[in-house]
């Protein structure tokens, strides 16, 4: 297994956020986790991620055991995080440039900017572009990093629909190429039927996954996504904690 998450709890100010949290992620396994606003999504990627410490349990990359901040993992946090003194270019390049890479950084990111829609930004500031604008800059930076476990916490929040449509297509077929083992973080249950290979329900107080469904053999299309109406029902009433079926 690439990531593996053992009985893992953390509490805030005595309140338990998350208890018994177990998972498993398969190398290149795109993995959704969806679960009610304040269930504890974000904490969960925080301790991946190194920002935060469990109170129990521990998780391991390729069976060895990661404490703290780890160079397996990207994570892409809900806020942005650019800098705002180094145009777009920079801050997309800036894990390349960190490992003294950085021709070929900005190659391989200037190759990108028209996907992104961000072509003609690539000497902007953050503060000239949009919020969906720097949420793909900082989306782009995170592919665009040498870890092989992505963690993106709703990546695409701040997008408007269509914008959001057409990053999903992308992310879709660039999942090939990538090869990164991802774990989504997301609100948005048609985004993680269209994406993800497994999603997890993560539900009740504290929160625990509560539901796994597999979706590893389905070819994904928007029109595949429209005649999921049962699957979204049971995933619906799954995050109002009406039923753990
Ligand atoms: N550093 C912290 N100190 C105290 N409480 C915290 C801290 N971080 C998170 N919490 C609380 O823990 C709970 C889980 O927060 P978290 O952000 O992980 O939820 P979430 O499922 O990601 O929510 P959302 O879907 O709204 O982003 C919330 O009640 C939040 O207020």
């Amino acid at each position: 297994m690439k990531l593996r998450v053992e009985d893992m709890a953390i509490a805030f100010e005595n309140k338990k956020i998350l208890e018994h949290v177990s998972l498993q992620v398969a190398e290149g396994e795109f993995v959704a986790l969806i679960g009610p606003s304040g269930c504890g999504k974000s904490t969960l990627l925080n301790i991946l991620a190194g920002v935060l410490q469990a109170a129990e349990g521990c998780f391991y990359v390729d069976d060895e055991k990661v404490e703290g901040i780890s160079s397996h993992f990207a994570y892409m946090p809900q806020s942005d995080l650019l800098l705002p003194w180094h145009t777009i270019l920079e801050n997309v390049t800036l894990y390349g440039r960190l490992h003294h890479a950085k021709k070929q950084a900005q190659q391989q990111a200037l190759k990108e900017f028209a996907t992104f829609g961000l072509a003609g930004y690539e000497h902007a500031y953050p503060k000239e572009l949009s919020g969906g604008m720097r949420q793909r800059a900082a989306f782009l930076r995170t592919a665009l990093c040498s870890a092989d476990i992505l963690l993106l916490d709703e990546p695409f929040g701040a997008l408007d629909v269509i914008t959001r449509n057409d990053m999903q297509d992308w992310l879709l077929t660039m999942r090939k190429e990538l090869q990164k083992t991802t774990l989504l973080v997301t609100h948005d249950i048609d985004e993680a039927l269209y994406l993800a290979d497994r999603i997890l329900i993560l539900g009740g107080s504290p929160a625990s996954i509560v539901k796994e469904i597999n979706l590893h053999e389905v070819v994904k299309s928007r029109d595949w996504l429209f005649t999921q109406g049962e699957q979204r029902k049971e995933i619906y009433s799954l995050l109002r904690g009406e039923s753990h079926a």
